[in-house]
Formats: structure tokens, sequence, C-alpha cells
């Protein structure tokens, strides 16, 4: 088999596989990251609220501090607010932000809370160990993990300062801390590996549900909800849009004939064909074994069945051994309230009226009589 018509890249060629290496790709992993990790971060500024609360609840249980009850209890009301906010916010950057101010937050509410106490820094320098250790897992990017880790080092330092007890503490401070970061950075590159590498397996899976392997046009189920999309998005700009439906002519014999691999083979042809004569906003899916369907936005149609008689034409470009290849196509134009459905069903029912006037040929819904022979 020949083939005369030179291919032009698939029609849906599968992205880069490396997140942030393409605009779109890096939308997609944000995407990702806000549906997967929003959840868990929010889960966490809750947390952080809820576990400031118990701070200073047990701080008024167990020490006196000079610094007033409804002072320390203030940092309360910031942190319900972002808890409550981050339960609004899908955008993955936005969360991010929202969590790095709930730990200044914190930071700053241990502080007072450390501040003037009986016990001194003593008290609360194992609730500013834990920041780095119950957190590390959620930053979703390297530069708000080490944004957090940084305020969470940094926060104690003039609690511990203006301590007396300020070197065996700042000693005993460097050694904990030192642990949790470590800790904290084990875990985020772990969760930063596993969800890159599920975006990946997850984009992958995607290209190959939305691919036809043989073709590499747009499976069935794509073409339907893209071009659903299409053709609202083309009626409601006011624009026409056409369908057409082609079918390879006896194919079974070429099958038979030939062997299942030149059939293949066509088939590769007959989509390269497609591409080659249609602009890159038409989408072309196979929508069963030998059958395609084309949507055409803009094309009104005397210009859909221009292009369908093209393509017929450029299909006889394709040798088999014992003649060339021919297909039969229908077209359809969108009558106002058509659906998807409906147009393409017109479509389908012009192809089949092409295969009952003798095939190779065009012919258009609605019309009963031959166009194009
Ligand atoms: N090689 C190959 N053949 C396929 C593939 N998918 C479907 N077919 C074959 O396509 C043929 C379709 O045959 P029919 O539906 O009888 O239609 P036809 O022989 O093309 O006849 P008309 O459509 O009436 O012109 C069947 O023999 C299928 O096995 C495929 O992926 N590769």
């Amino acid at each position: 088999m020949t083939h005369e018509s030179s291919p032009r890249p698939a029609q849906t060629e599968p992205p880069p596989l490396l997140p942030g290496s393409h605009p779109s790709e890096r939308h997609a992993f944000l995407h990702y990251l806000g549906q997967h990790m929003g959840a868990t971060m929010r889960l966490m500024m809750l947390t952080g609220a809820v576990a400031y609360f118990a701070l200073v609840a047990c701080g008024e249980l167990v020490g006196h501090s000079g610094v007033p009850l409804l002072l320390r209890a203030a940092p309360l009301l910031p942190l319900v607010v972002i808890a409550w906010r981050a339960f609004f916010i899908a955008d993955p950057l936005r969360l991010s932000v929202l969590g790095l101010v709930a730990v200044v937050v914190v930071e700053v509410g241990i502080g007072l809370n450390g501040y003037k106490h009986s016990q001194g820094a003593l008290w609360v320098l194992p609730a500013y160990v834990m920041v780095p250790l119950a957190t590390g897992a959620v930053w979703l990017w390297r530069w708000d993990f080490i944004l957090a880790m940084a305020l969470s080092v940094l926060g104690p330092l003039p609690l511990l300062l203006a301590d007396p007890a300020m070197p065996t503490l700042l000693a005993e401070y460097l050694m904990y801390m030192g642990i949790a970061l470590v800790a904290a950075v084990i875990v985020h590159s772990l969760m930063d590996d596993v969800l890159h590498k599920h975006f990946r397996l997850e984009q992958q899976l995607r290209e190959r549900a939305y691919t036809d392997d043989l073709t590499g046009l747009l499976a069935r189920n794509r073409f339907l909800e893209l071009a659903a999309a299409r053709l609202a998005h083309t009626v409601h700009q006011g624009g026409p849009v056409c369908a057409l439906y082609l079918d390879a002519d006896h194919f079974k014999q070429i099958n038979d004939r030939h062997g299942h691999a030149l059939g293949d083979q066509t088939l590769v042809a007959l989509a390269d064909v497609m591409r080659h004569h249609l602009r890159p906003l038409d989408l072309i899916g196979r929508v069963g074994g030998e059958e395609f369907a084309v949507l055409l936005p803009g094309l009104a149609q005397d210009e859909a069945v221009a292009v369908a008689e093209r393509i017929r034409q450029a299909m006889h470009g394709i040798r088999l051994p014992d003649g060339t290849l021919t297909v039969s196509i229908g077209v359809a134009a969108q009558l106002p309230e058509q659906s998807l459905h409906e147009l393409l069903a017109a479509a389908d029912a012009a192809l089949r009226q092409a295969k009952r006037n003798g095939r190779d040929r065009v012919e258009i819904a609605g019309t009963l009589s031959a166009r194009f022979a």
C-alpha cells in the first residue's frame, strides 16, 4: 500500500510529561494539586486553629503568663477566619499563601504564650517544633515549603534570646528543631515525588483514553465530549457548524484479501489524509472500526461539502494492491436547536445514503439525490 498524501502531526499529540515544562501542563498540574491537596491544606489550617486554642487553654491551666489572656487568645480570630476562608478557595497558589499567613499568626501566637510565662520559653518550645513536623507534607511547592520552614525556625528566636536560660535552651531548641526539619524535608520530598508520579500517570492514562491507539485521532467518547463543547461555543457565537461522517468502502474485503495488517495501515493513511485536509480547529474522531466523524466549526454547508469532496478525492491517493481506497461521506449542516447527537445522526444518515447510492461519493443530509460521484 502506498500513500501519496503527506501526513501532518497527529491531532492529539501527547503533551510533555514534566509538570511545569509546558503552560497547559503546568495549568493541569496546578489543577491537580488543588484537587488532591486542597482538602489536606484546609484541614491543616483548621487543625492549626484548634491546636492553638488548646495551647492557650492549657497555658491558662498550667502556668501564669504575664500576657493577658485576651491578647494571647487574639490570634484565634485570624486563624479561624483563615481556616474558614480556605474552604472557599480552590486555587492552590492562594491556598499556599493563606497557609503561610496562618504559620505567621501561629508563630506570633506561640510567642505571646511563652512571653513572660512562669516557665519561660520552655513551655512553648514543643509547639514551635510541632509546626514543621505537622505541616511538612502539605506545602505544594519548594518555595512555600522553604518559607514555612524558615518562619518556623526563626519564630522562637526572640523568645529564646530574651530568656535567662538562653544557652541551654538554645542548644535544646536547635537539636529538636533540627530533627523536626530533617523529618519535614523527608516527608515533603516523598510527598512531592508521589504527587508528581501520580500526576504523570493520570496524564498518561487520560491521554490513552482520549486517543485512538491506531490512528492518533480522538477516541469516540473524547470526540463527542469536545464536539459538544465546540458546537455550543460556535452556536453561541452565531457561527455555522457542519458535521461529516466518513466510512471506508468495502473495508472488510481489504482485510480479507490483504490481511488485517494492511487494513490497519490503510486506516492510518486514511486518518493522515483527513488531518491533511482539515484545519487544526476541526475535530476528527474515530467513532467506529472504519467510521470517522468530523466537526467543522464555522463552516457553512457548501464549504463543508467542498471539504468532504476534497477528502474523498484525496483518498484515491491511498493505493492498495488491487486498486485505491474509496470512502463514502455524509455531510450535515447544523439546524437551529439541533443537538450534537442529532447533527451526527443526520450526517450518519447521509453516509448510509451515499453507501446505498453506490459508495465513493459525498451525500448531503436531507437531500436524497447524489451530489458527487
Ligand atoms: N484492519 C482493521 N480492520 C478493522 C478495524 N476495525 C474494524 N475493522 C474491520 O472493518 C470491517 C468493516 O466491515 P463492514 O462494516 O462490513 O463494512 P465494509 O466492508 O467497509 O462495507 P461498507 O461499509 O458497506 O462499504 C470489518 O471487517 C472489521 O473487522 C481495525 O482497527 N483494523
